[in-house]
Order: C-alpha cells, then structure tokens, then sequence
C-alpha cells in the first residue's frame, strides 16, 4: 500500500512515537523525529555544499491522505512546492509542501516566490509557528510519493510528514530521506 490511499492516516503513516518492527535505521531516528529545522540539520552535515533544487511549484490539487492530513478539500487546489535539499549535485532530501490557499495570507504570502530559498528560513524565522504530531513511514516503491519525489530511488527510503501553522494557517510539509543521506549516516557521518 502506498502513502496515497484515501484513508486517513494512510497505509504506512504512523505518529513518531509509535514503534515500527520494520523500524527506520537508528541513526535516521534523531533526524526523523527532528522538532526544528532540517535545513539547520542539513546546512551543518552539508556545511558550503548545502543547496535547494526547486523542482516544480505549482496549483495542484492535494492528494487525499494530504486533503485529510491538512483538513482541506481535494477539490481545491493548493500551492504545491516540491525541492530537493542536497549536497553539492547529490539529494540527501527530497521534500513537497502543499499549502492551502487560504494559507497564502499574511507571513506565508511570500510563498509563492521563495525559490531556491529554503522554507524552513521562513517556519522557524521571525513568526510565531506551531508544528503538529510528525508522522513516519517507509516510502512505498509503488506510491505518489515515491514517484514525485523519490524518482525510483524510493528504495530505501523514510520519509516523515507534519502540519505547520503560522499564524494559524496551516501548511503540510513531508520529507523524504533519501538513501544518499540514509548511507551517510549510516557510515558515522554526523552534523
Ligand atoms: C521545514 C523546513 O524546510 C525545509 C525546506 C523545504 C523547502 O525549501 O521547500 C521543505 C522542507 C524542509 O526540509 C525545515 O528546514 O525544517
């Protein structure tokens, strides 16, 4: 089953504190349940190298488990950004945040023209944000997910997912750990 099924959680999302038996690499755990800023993480593991690759933003409709996630219609199109966060050429994170249009307002209106300029510098810069529970899960080779941001290299993969609200308008961000980055820490490299 993959992340895209209508259903509220979705086949494999689970809240991070809930134990997987299939469980990510222990030492993605700290990255996975990370409560600031992955940017942060990635700038001081990727120091100079570190980079943003915008790779589309556009009107889309969100996927159902997105709609869910978010509380938002799937008739109704949101602002979809989808980058890849790398080191020098190579993807270490591949992300995609749908937001609303409503959410486009105030703090957030800025959105639209944030470019290779990472997110995260606009969630945890100036303005009062809250982050709700991060949901984890494998990324199914067969999913959305997989094919808009994993590009076949779902495999391994975790990616997580959560819900921020600044100024109380919400946006849903997800991450996929990509196994350049999985292999990186796995061989002792660390921020
Ligand atoms: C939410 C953050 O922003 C990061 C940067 C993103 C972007 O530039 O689109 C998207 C998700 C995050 O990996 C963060 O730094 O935690």
């Amino acid at each position: 089953m993959g992340f895209d099924r209508p259903t509220a959680m979705g086949a494999g999302w689970r809240p991070g504190s809930v134990p997987r038996v299939d469980g990510p690499p222990e030492s993605l755990r700290p990255w996975l349940d990370e409560p600031g800023s992955l940017t942060r993480r990635l700038r001081a593991l990727a120091g100079d190298a570190f980079g943003v690759e915008l790779q589309h933003q556009h009107w889309q409709r969100p996927w159902p488990t997105e709609a869910v996630r978010l509380g938002a219609s799937t008739r109704h199109a949101a602002w979809v950004r989808e980058v890849q966060l790398c080191r020098g050429q190579t993807p270490l994170v591949a992300a995609r945040s749908v937001i609303p249009a409503s959410s486009l307002r105030g703090p957030l209106r800025r959105l639209r023209r944030l470019g290779r300029q990472p997110l995260g510098q606009l969630l945890f810069g100036r303005y009062p944000v809250t982050r709700g529970v991060i949901d984890i899960a494998p990324v199914q080779p067969d999913s959305s997910l997989a094919r808009r941001l994993a590009r076949g290299r779902a495999t391994p993969a975790w990616a997580r997912r959560s819900v921020f609200r600044v100024a109380g308008r919400p946006l849903l961000v997800t991450e996929v750990f990509l196994p350049a980055l999985i292999h990186a820490l796995a061989t002792g490299e660390r921020p």
